[in-house]
């Protein structure tokens, strides 16, 4: 959806939580593919240790804002991205920022589960390994069993770790993808509509997983359903033609939201 540069978006903010820390902030932030602007001057703070969730219409850049804060829009050619987006007040797109630890920082998981064409447990200690994580074989098997743990599939696999990961169902791929991400210490999860290769109990499963790991990481989803980010998120944003139109806690933008536009989206008017 291509459109040319308005006068500036004016975001809806609603107050932040108080005591959320920052963990990723951007500001001015715009993406164009070629002469197609995609993201348009967007503004955010997003808290650490929570799940922030990005909703709106089909194309309205919520892909491309998750893309920029690991700098995936870099492997995109006619992408060009412009003003600032930080991790811990760090700038993301400074030159002294090597992609390859960035993304190690900031782990993604996409709509379809990826698992590498390896066993489920080369899955997760392949980042460890390229990252000089693990001193000894011992000290990779924790990370490896630690990582599953925590992304909830180690008693499902433990006894097959040798197995491809592609044996595993859908879910459970899904899971490992995350067991992937964590195993190399990220501070930012990102994950692009996660759950819509999933059927119903392996997306709860998914959405509970969720929940855990907010404990310790800064979780950004980009989601289609609007229950899925009612139920798992603590901050929405209402993306729409590549603006952040209202950006707030969950249950203000789902119970009270302040523009038009994400009344319309949040009831099913349009999108
Ligand atoms: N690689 C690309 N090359 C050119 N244009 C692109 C590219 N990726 C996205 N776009 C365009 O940028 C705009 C935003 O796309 P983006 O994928 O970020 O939206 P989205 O909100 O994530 O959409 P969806 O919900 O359908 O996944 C769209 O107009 C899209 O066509």
């Amino acid at each position: 959806m291509a459109y040319d540069a308005q006068p500036a978006p004016a975001t809806v903010y609603h107050p932040a939580p108080a005591g959320m820390n920052i963990k990723v902030a951007a500001s001015d932030l715009s993406v164009r593919y070629g002469g197609a602007l995609a993201l348009d001057r967007v503004a955010m703070d997003i808290p650490d240790r929570s799940v922030t969730a990005c909703i709106g219409p089909s194309g309205c850049g919520k892909s491309t804002f998750l893309r920029c804060i690991n700098r995936m829009n870099d492997t995109i050619e006619t992408a060009r991205v412009s003003g600032s987006i930080r991790i811990d007040g760090e700038e993301v797109n400074d030159r002294s920022i090597d992609p390859v630890l960035l993304r190690a920082r900031v782990g993604m998981v996409f709509q379809k589960p990826n698992p590498f064409p390896k066993s489920i447990y080369e899955n997760v200690a392949y980042g460890p390994r390229i990252h000089g994580l693990a001193a000894s074989k011992d000290e990779l098997d924790a990370i490896v069993e630690t990582s599953l743990t925590k992304a909830g599939l180690w008693k499902e696999v433990a006894d097959r770790l040798h197995q491809p990961g592609t044996s595993l169902s859908g879910g459970q791929q899904q899971r490992l993808v995350i067991a992937r991400a964590i195993a190399v210490n990220p501070e930012v999860i990102l994950m692009d509509e996660p759950c819509s290769a999933l059927d119903p109990i392996a997306t709860a499963r998914i959405e509970e997983l969720i929940d855990e790991l907010r404990e310790n990481y800064a979780l950004i989803i980009v989601t289609h359903s609007m229950a899925q980010a009612a139920r798992v998120s603590q901050m929405t944003a209402f993306f729409h033609l590549g603006a952040l139109v209202e950006y707030g806690p969950t249950e203000e933008i789902f119970t009270n939201p302040r523009d038009q536009r994400t009344q319309d989206y949040i009831t099913g008017r349009f999108g």
